[in-house]
């Protein structure tokens, strides 16, 4: 797919050679965005929690005659057991390469708690977001040398969630047999953590009812967040986590199956 984008490109883009970007990609079916990304984009991997939309790009590029990116899996360690078993499954049906970031120094719940104490995310959700999600971001991408990410976000899941079309990705979902949650059959409309994610209620609208249901206003784990507020997060973390001592191996660790 010629175009008049260097490959690859260099980075940082400037604001214009984004906007020209983007009036490119806009053009493009999925399937081709995908094969643009992977033809243009430097150190490219791909950031999955095994939800839909990740999986669908995967099974995309895996049908794209290209040699596919490692995936980035941020454990937070409270996974459910079925999005575990879901990480193996992918692993052997891709034969991909999945590098899995776990909260710095931590290998089980116990390492986490010891560190943190009982429930963070009841004491403090920003500094649980950024222990569990956002600086395990940072040192994958530090560590492994990321210029460029996949997610599996999409422009429709921001602000107004009611205006998604799950039906299109249900279908390329079921025609090419796309490995899924098992809770998304059970009531789940999106799957994180056990403690933030419960089956959506009579009445919900939008793709991600059910996470963070019983907290106001929170809709984000704050891994999208941009930068210099990861930073100031950092500092935050600096200023009121207890500096215990624990394990501090930072590992490319493997979950359980
Ligand atoms: N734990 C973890 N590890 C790696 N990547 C992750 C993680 N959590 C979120 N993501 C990335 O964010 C995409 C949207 O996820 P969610 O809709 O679950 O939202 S949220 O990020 O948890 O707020 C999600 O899309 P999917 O690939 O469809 O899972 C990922 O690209």
């Amino acid at each position: 797919m010629a175009d008049q984008f260097s490959t690859p490109l260099e980075l940082p883009l400037s604001g214009e050679s984004l906007t020209a970007i983007n009036a490119h990609l806009s053009q493009l079916s999925p399937q081709d965005i995908l094969i643009w990304a992977l033809t243009h984009l430097p150190a490219l991997y791909q950031t999955t929690a095994f939800g839909l939309t990740g999986l669908v790009a995967l099974d995309m590029l895996s049908k794209s005659g290209h040699p596919i990116p490692k995936l980035i899996f941020l454990d937070t360690l409270y996974h459910f057991a079925e999005t575990y078993e879901l990480v193996q499954e992918v692993r052997e049906r891709y034969a991909v390469d999945i590098k899995v970031y776990k909260p710095e120094g931590c290998k089980t719940i116990g390492d986490f708690e010891k560190k943190h104490g009982e429930e963070l995310w009841q004491k403090d959700e920003d500094i649980y977001d950024f222990a569990v999600k956002v600086e395990p971001a940072q040192r994958a991408y530090q560590e492994l040398g990321v210029h460029s990410v996949i997610t599996g976000r999409r422009r429709s899941q921001g602000g107004d969630r009611a205006s998604l079309q799950p039906l299109e990705v249900d279908a390329y979902i079921r025609e090419n047999n796309v490995p899924r949650n098992k809770l998304l059959d059970q009531g789940y409309r999106s799957v994180g953590d056990w403690h933030s994610t419960q089956p959506s209620r009579e009445g919900d609208t939008g793709e991600r009812a059910g996470r963070w249901a019983d907290k106001e206003g929170k809709t984000e784990c704050g891994l999208h967040k941009n930068f210099s507020e990861m930073k100031s997060r950092a500092k935050l973390e600096e200023q009121r986590i207890p500096t215990e001592e624990v394990t501090t191996a930072s590992e490319v660790a493997t979950p359980p199956a």
